[in-house]
């Protein structure tokens, strides 16, 4: 039988930061895989791991063993250059702050990334991509002319304009209120279920968790624990008991 590739393969992955004598793992054997157009949340106590894996799976930070394969190419080893490049075009990034141009509107936030990896941005991509999101009637507005959960999805479009391999989303939600993270939550759900990206996302709301299919718990650098069709209830009551072993 021919299994398909995972759209993310994370294998033993290890990180420590500081020197010999304040050394800290930050990730201690790190195994998951990321099947094509599944959304997943990665939860855990604080300094348990989350955003250090997702800098390290998406290519921003460098694991010291382990090895990280995005959409089949091998990311270990790579040089600078080419990294930045393979970063550029097959994968997308999206944080707590949205990093928007304030001079730019909409469509030119979003034809950004094309820009600099040196293409001739077609508008039309762009405006399909903004629709993607919901804000194609908003294309021509600035920045500062759109709401939080508004520029939020610009920031999403941006990051899905060279159709990544994968979106890593690291707190998406954290600067929104709680009608508007709903809505952009929905919103991601949909763009994996209905539209096939992949979609990994650290959290620290169980709420925000239980719209992703899967949650992977960390605890101290390590995977303690996966939930398939999770509720915000089942990971609010997982998080407290990791959360009391942390203590
Ligand atoms: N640049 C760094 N230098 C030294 N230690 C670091 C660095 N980055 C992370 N760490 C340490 O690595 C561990 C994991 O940190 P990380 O930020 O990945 O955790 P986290 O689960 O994302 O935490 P939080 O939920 O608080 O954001 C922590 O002990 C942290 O102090």
């Amino acid at each position: 039988m021919v299994t398909a590739e995972p759209a993310v393969r994370l294998t033993s992955l290890r990180k420590a930061f500081g020197g010999a004598d304040r050394r800290v793992t930050a990730l201690d054997g790190v195994s998951l895989e990321f099947e094509a157009g599944t959304f997943t949340a990665i939860m855990g106590p604080s300094g348990s791991g989350k955003s250090t894996l997702l800098q390290c799976a998406a290519g921003l930070d460098r694991v010291d063993d382990g090895q990280v394969v995005i959409g089949g190419t091998t990311l270990n080893g790579m040089r600078e250059k080419a990294l930045t490049e393979f970063r550029r075009r097959r994968v997308g990034f999206v944080f707590q702050s949205f990093n928007l141009m304030p001079s730019l509107t909409a469509r030119q936030n979003v034809e950004l990334p094309l820009l600099l990896g040196g293409a001739r941005p077609d508008p039309a991509g762009a405006l399909e991509v903004l629709g993607r999101v919901g804000l194609a009637e908003r294309a021509e507005h600035r920045p500062s002319e759109l709401s939080g959960g508004q520029q939020q999805r610009v920031a999403i479009a941006r990051a899905l304009v060279t159709r990544p391999d994968v979106l890593f989303a690291d707190e998406p939600t954290g600067a929104l209120d709680s009608r508007t993270s709903r809505e952009l939550l929905e919103m991601l759900a949909g763009l994996a279920g209905g539209q096939g990206q992949t979609i990994i996302m650290v959290t620290h709301d169980p709420v925000a968790a239980a719209y992703a299919g899967r949650v992977v718990f960390l605890a101290d650098g390590r995977v303690v624990d996966g939930m398939d069709a999770p509720t915000s209830a089942s990971v609010a009551a997982r998080m407290a008991r990791l959360e009391a072993a942390s203590c």
